[in-house]
């Protein structure tokens, strides 16, 4: 059993602040500091760009990419760190475009994240050649797999509503209708048990910077399974996705496997912020996070209901149809939040009304959801969001 009493007294987290955003950006890693100090002083200072090799620069794309692996039940050897996460969704898709040659649609739903969407059609104009983006509900994913897909472009955990898609009778579905799958895991990698293996998933994406706290513009990663490792076309042929990088050939020959996925210079001080978060993780059982993140779920909607009629769950009732997240909507939303968190409970918000709280059982603990739900209800209950210092919006919701 993970002790969750431990795992806490490794982050840091400001005084009187209760912390329930790690799902959009987790807490700074106590040790992450002394790490990335080290990874410049002596790294970066003392070996200059001997680094690349005697400090492992160069391979610790695959070696940290390996550690997230375990987290999300990938097979060692598949799973790459780089570049941002709309990128690596940019890569996989335009990899299983290419696979399904005479196949038009890229499935996806209305509750993925934007910039997934974004992507797809900033990809489908550049290839020109007439792809459609068929943007469904949620609930009418499964349904909506025909023989004209491609692909599916998901995200596991809705961003907004923390509503879970299954997986396994998704990836069967669109397998079975010969589409290829590809999972955006920015809200799964650390919240809850993934297992890619076991759901024969195709491709799958995601950050490090929300539940694995790899920090602010943490690498993002990519997987890609086995059987396609080889036969994936990487759209963003950068040099050291290249099978000899440093043979400087004039053609682009595609790496080895996940090799390929690489684009350009991996993010060397961004690396060692994570490699230290992810020391955390070492001793973790993602089962034990479902379970916790799942007990302080419910306690913090259970302590919501009671006290703040005014709000109303938007989440999934059902914690197992849920990821690590509650959403509660609230036409005053967005001051609410503001005026909470100048209550040192650290939500976010969600445009149009949505109050959004994540649980991450490594630092947050049932104290720390009483404390929340009662300075939450003495928000609403003397509408502090009625004062108009709570109603500028900032640029980052
Ligand atoms: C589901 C999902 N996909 C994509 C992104 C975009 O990631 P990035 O800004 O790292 O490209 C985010 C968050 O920003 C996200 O939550
Ligand atoms: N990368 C960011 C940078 C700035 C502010 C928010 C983000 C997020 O990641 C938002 C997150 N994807 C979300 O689910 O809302």
């Amino acid at each position: 059993m993970t002790d969750f009493a431990s795992t806490k007294a490794l982050f840091h987290l400001p005084e009187g602040v209760i912390y329930l955003d790690g799902n959009s950006l987790g807490p700074l890693p106590r040790a992450a500091a002394a790490r990335v100090q080290h990874r410049v002083q002596e790294e970066w200072g003392e070996l200059l760009i001997t680094g690349w090799n005697k400090a492992g620069w160069m391979a610790e794309p695959g070696v940290l990419g390996n550690r997230i692996g375990r987290l999300i039940g990938a097979e060692p050897g598949h799973v790459v760190l780089g570049d941002t996460l709309s990128i690596k969704v940019y890569q996989a898709l335009a990899a299983a475009l290419e696979m399904r040659p005479e196949r038009r649609v890229i499935l996806s739903d209305s509750g993925n994240f934007p910039s997934d969407l974004y992507m797809a059609e900033g990809l489908i104009k550049a290839l020109g050649r007439g792809h459609e983006l068929r943007v469904v509900a949620p609930q009418e994913v499964a349904g909506a797999i025909t023989d004209e897909v491609a692909v599916t472009l998901l995200t596991e955990v809705d961003y907004r509503t923390g509503r879970l898609h299954d997986m396994a009778e998704i990836t069967r579905r669109a397998q079975d209708a010969g589409a290829l799958t590809i999972w955006d895991l920015a809200h799964s990698a650390g919240a809850l048990p993934v297992d890619l293996v076991g759901c024969g998933a195709d491709f799958a994406v995601g950050c490090t910077y929300k539940y694995l706290n790899g920090g602010p513009g943490a690498p993002a990663f990519i997987y890609v399974a086995p059987r396609h490792a080889t036969c994936a076309a990487p759209a963003l042929s950068g040099w050291l996705g290249h099978a000899a990088p440093f043979a400087f050939e004039a053609a682009y020959r595609p790496g080895e496997g996940i090799e390929r996925m690489r684009v350009g210079t991996p993010p060397v001080l961004a690396m060692a912020a994570l490699e230290a978060a992810l020391d955390i993780w070492e001793g973790v059982d993602l089962t034990d996070i479902r379970a916790q993140s799942i007990a302080l779920g419910e306690m913090f909607i259970a302590e919501v209901e009671v006290r703040c009629p005014m709000l109303t769950l938007a989440s999934p009732r059902d914690p197992s149809a849920r990821g690590s997240q509650v959403s509660f909507q609230f036409e005053h939303g967005y001051a609410a939040m503001q005026a909470l968190i100048a209550q040192g409970v650290i939500g976010d918000f969600r445009a149009p009304d949505l109050m959004r709280f994540g649980f991450a059982p490594l630092y947050i603990d049932t104290e720390d959801v009483k404390e929340a739900a009662r300075r939450l209800a003495h928000v609403m209950q003397n509408r502090l969001w009625g004062d108009p210092v709570y109603q500028a919006r900032a640029t980052v919701t």
